[in-house]
């Protein structure tokens, strides 16, 4: 079992609710989760069951209306916008569905910039960019920009870029909606091998039910709480 210390994530009995007009809408309502290094885990969740709201509130881009989310520790609702954005910045990697690379720079230029947000050293942001750029089949590819690659070859980036930091913690949406079925599978085996290496902990939220079969952990969103699925499908 690993120790409590270990935990990346937790969830207490986490609530949401969104004002709409005078009314207001738990979409949350007692979420609760405690997720740690080296687990791969996979949230899935019906369309507007809340799934992009718990990656929102795990990044600190928002706020619970009660509860606790801690990310290694610390509780977010005590940091300001200034730590919080920090803390995203250093401690976080995201894939996005839609990719979302910066058009203007080159794939190695995308995938720099985490980097040197950090301030890290040239020579080493160098080695660690052309070490990534190979281990995702870029290499090569370092002066194209996003325009003229794939949506496989985009994604590549995109995962070189979130893991680019080494952050102990990963946060997908739908890394694979945009990809066909041979596409995405590979950019998952690429995720997922990156993630183990780094021993990282990696929630990856997906409508794939084939997704929940290659992770550690499956949990379900299901009336504002989180089901944790037990044995395999
Ligand atoms: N800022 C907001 N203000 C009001 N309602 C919101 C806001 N953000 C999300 N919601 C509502 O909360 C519910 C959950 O949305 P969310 O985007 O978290 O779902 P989801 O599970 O990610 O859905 P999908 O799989 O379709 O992306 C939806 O009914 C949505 O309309």
């Amino acid at each position: 079992m690993p120790s409590p210390s270990s935990a990346v994530i937790e969830l207490r009995d986490v609530t949401k609710a969104y004002s709409e007009g005078e009314a207001t809408r738990e979409v949350l309502t007692g979420a609760s989760l405690t997720l740690h290094r080296g687990e791969f885990t996979v949230l899935l969740g019906r369309s507007g069951s809340g799934k992009s709201t718990l990656l929102n509130l795990i990044s600190g881009i928002d706020l619970p209306t009660r509860g606790q989310v801690r990310v290694e520790g610390k509780d977010l609702s005590t940091l300001s916008e200034r730590e919080r954005t920090l803390l995203r910045r250093e401690r976080i990697g995201f894939v996005f569905q839609a990719f979302n690379l910066l058009p203007t720079l080159t794939v190695e230029e995308n995938v720099r910039l985490p980097l040197e947000l950090l301030g890290r050293p040239g020579a080493q942001v160098d080695a660690r960019v052309k070490e990534l750029l190979g281990r995702v089949g870029l290499g090569g590819r370092e002066r194209s920009f996003p325009d003229r690659l794939s949506g496989g070859e985009q994604q590549r980036v995109a995962v070189a870029r979130a893991l680019a930091h080494t952050p102990p913690l990963l946060l997908a949406d739908e890394p694979t909606g945009n990809l066909d079925e041979t596409t995405g599978r590979q950019v998952l085996d690429l995720l997922e091998e990156l993630i183990r290496r780094g021993n990282a902990c990696a929630l990856v939220v997906s409508h794939d039910e084939a997704l929940a079969a290659r992770a550690d952990r499956t949990f379900v969103l299901e009336a504002g709480r989180l089901v944790e699925r037990t044995g395999r499908p």
